[in-house]
């Protein structure tokens, strides 16, 4: 062959500066390039050779990598269909047939380096990252190819010459640059390929391992083992997303589960996505048992294009309330180097959205359906997802109107229909709005929820960081109902059923009752009226309401509502006077001790509510142990 020098087509000085100065951030990923290269090279073989084309010996299909810490080079070997000097020239000197001029143009406007790489096919030349001489040594599949051999100092000009292979395949070889030694260190190399090319489809080799092996039995007859050297296979070459989900067993999910995930505990269950128009994607994604820090948990579902790991970072993939599933999503339409630009401009990432979601609102429909006693009982941690998109994405809310799940304090869970079926009945007010109650602390709020269940209501439980949100979400869905925190107000008027109890008082004692009572009430903040609620009902009760509390509630998430946050607190405490201690107090000549009665009956409101702390609290145990 004629030794050829010539200079790689493209109309600048030298293109590699820019390559490697744009890609500083991401050095690691030639390996990703070289290995994908060299894994596309043996499926090409084995295409070629299962279309009759090529009738020569397949082999083992094998990527081999080798660090050379005194040569300090780095090899990537496969036995693939190898490039004659005609194929170097056309594949690997003109960078991805673009015309330089177009290259530079679109260089000017790129944003970041994956654009620059995926748009033209720079993955090879992401080796000058790294090294500063690459060297191809490669064999052609075709009859009576001779060996080529072509290398590149980083500079324009490349020569070729006859090569030293004598098996069919390539050797790309890096002599790594001073600044990048650190790649040669084995445990780099392996964690890089761990990462990249960790279920990759062929075979990967990275040196050797150490290996116990059974070796007949010593004199005891126990058996006795001898180590032994064999192949460090990086990868898993058929991982379970690739497979038919009738091959496979809950077993084999969760111990892919355990594989991907190693600290975690076992997922709930999974789907497995399989979908080939109009756009390819396969993959399974698990469920994952919500933890108390939900940002930990996100970013746990990695990207792959066939196979070869891009990044975990899915977020325009994904549908935001589903960033917090793990597992694995493969789509050959995304490119391998995707960049954020590309992701959320395409029109498939988009498609693979609108499929996830409704694949996932499928999985819960499905699951509710036909073992609804199991879905109850991880409600707890899907809940979250679900009201999370219920409140984030209106497609899914369609869906999963039929299965968000309504818990009350007695743990009963209820679909939304089956829930106003339930308590319509008793809690319907005069304007025939439904109206629903709830808690956000069943253990606080006790002597609110039994008062509420003496009087025939429900009470549900909404403890979860998101039911805030979730609560106002189900208001503005849900006809002529209205949702207000247990506490909200006395019973006779959260629920108003128009139903006018006469009082026991005149209007003179009315007001002599209030004027007790403002006396004996220094707390500030505190709004007392009397009202004429049943004779069960608490002496004195205090309450916060609906709105405002809400808008406090919200201002105190940073939700924009900062003038309500820096209202003080108010509270509305109704005095009952239909209750037996009215009449008790104003029975009372004595002034001290109507005082301490009536500052008794209010100490116990508020020990109700949980607000009766530090001081007063102590005031209130010493004058109880008095009255005792
Ligand atoms: N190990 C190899 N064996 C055979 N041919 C190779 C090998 N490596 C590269 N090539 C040839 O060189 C071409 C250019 O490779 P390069 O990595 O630059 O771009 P690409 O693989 O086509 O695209 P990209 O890597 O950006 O997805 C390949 O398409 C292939 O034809």
């Amino acid at each position: 062959m004629i030794q050829e020098k010539g200079s790689i087509s493209i109309h600048t000085e030298n293109i590699f500066p820019i390559i490697k100065k744009f890609l500083y951030s991401d050095h690691e990923i030639f390996l990703r390039e070289l290995v994908s290269n060299a894994v596309d090279a043996i499926q090409k073989a084995k295409r070629l050779a299962s279309l009759g084309q090529f009738n020569g010996e397949i082999g083992a299909p094998l990527v081999d990598v080798k660090v050379d810490k005194a040569a300090k080079t780095i090899t990537i070997s496969d036995n693939g269909i190898g490039m004659t000097a005609e194929e170097i020239k056309k594949y690997i000197n003109q960078i991805a047939f673009s015309g330089a001029e177009e290259f530079m143009e679109k260089f000017k406007e790129a944003k970041d380096a994956s654009e620059i790489i995926g748009r033209f096919g720079l993955g090879f030349y992401s080796a000058f990252m790294v090294a500063d001489r690459v060297e191809i040594q490669t064999l052609s599949f075709q009859p009576g190819a001779t060996p080529a051999k072509w290398s590149c100092d980083g500079s324009t000009e490349f020569e070729i010459s006859e090569g030293s292979r004598t098996t069919r395949g390539t050797d790309v070889i890096l002599y790594v640059n001073d600044e990048n030694q650190d790649f040669l260190e084995s445990h780099r190399i392996e964690s890089i390929l761990n990462k990249y090319a960790k279920f990759l489809p062929v075979p990967v080799q990275f040196g050797t391992k150490t290996e116990s092996e059974p070796d007949g039995e010593d004199e005891e007859g126990k058996p006795k083992y001898k180590s032994v050297e064999v192949p460090n296979i990086i990868n898993t070459s058929v991982p379970i997303w690739t497979k038919a989900p009738s091959e496979l067993k809950d077993e084999d999910y969760l111990n892919f589960y355990r594989e991907l995930y190693p600290m975690s505990e076992d997922p709930l269950f999974w789907i497995h996505l399989n979908v080939d128009y109009p756009f390819h994607l396969t993959g399974v994604l698990y469920f994952p048992k919500i933890k108390n820090d939900i940002e930990l948990q996100r970013n746990k579902i990695k990207l792959y294009s066939r196979q070869v790991f891009i990044t975990d970072e899915v977020k325009d993939i994904v549908p935001e309330f589903l960033m917090l599933l793990h597992g694995v999503i493969d789509s050959p339409d995304i490119p391998l180097n995707v960049s954020r630009s590309f992701l959320q401009s395409d029109g498939n990432v988009k498609k693979i959205n609108t499929y996830i979601t409704k694949k996932v609102a499928d999985k819960l429909a499905e699951l509710f359906k036909n073992d609804r006693k199991g879905y109850e009982e991880k409600w707890n941690d899907i809940g979250v997802f679900v009201k999370y998109g219920a409140i984030s994405e209106p497609k899914f809310w369609e869906r999963a109107k039929d299965f968000v799940l309504l818990v009350n304090t007695k743990k009963a869970h209820y679909t939304l229909n089956e829930y106003k079926d339930y308590v319509a009945p008793a809690q319907t007010d005069k304007d025939d709005n439904l109206v629903y109650l709830y808690t956000p602390n069943a253990e606080k709020q006790d002597g609110y929820i039994q008062a509420a269940n003496r009087k025939g209501y429900d009470v549900l439980l909404m403890d979860s960081p998101l039911d805030n949100h979730f609560i106002s979400h189900l208001e503005r869905d849900l006809e002529k109902t209205q949702i207000k925190r247990v506490d909200a107000d006395v019973l006779e008027k959260l629920i108003d059923k128009g139903e006018t109890i006469s009082s026991n008082l005149s209007e003179e004692q009315t007001q002599e009752i209030k004027e007790v009572f403002e006396k004996a009430i220094t707390k500030p903040g505190m709004d007392i009226t009397v009202e004429t609620l049943s004779a069960e009902a608490m002496p004195v009760t205090v309450t916060m309401d609906e709105f405002m509390r809400r808008m406090k509630d919200m201002a105190a998430m940073g939700g924009g509502m900062s003038f309500y946050g820096s209202l003080p607190d108010k509270y509305k405490v109704a005095i009952n006077a239909n209750h037996p201690l009215a009449t008790k107090i104003l029975a009372e000549t004595n002034a001290d001790a109507r005082q301490a009665l009536a500052q008794q009956a209010f100490d116990l409101a508020l020990l109700a509510q949980g607000m009766l702390t530090g001081a007063e609290l102590t005031s209130f145990v010493e004058r109880s142990v008095k009255m005792i």
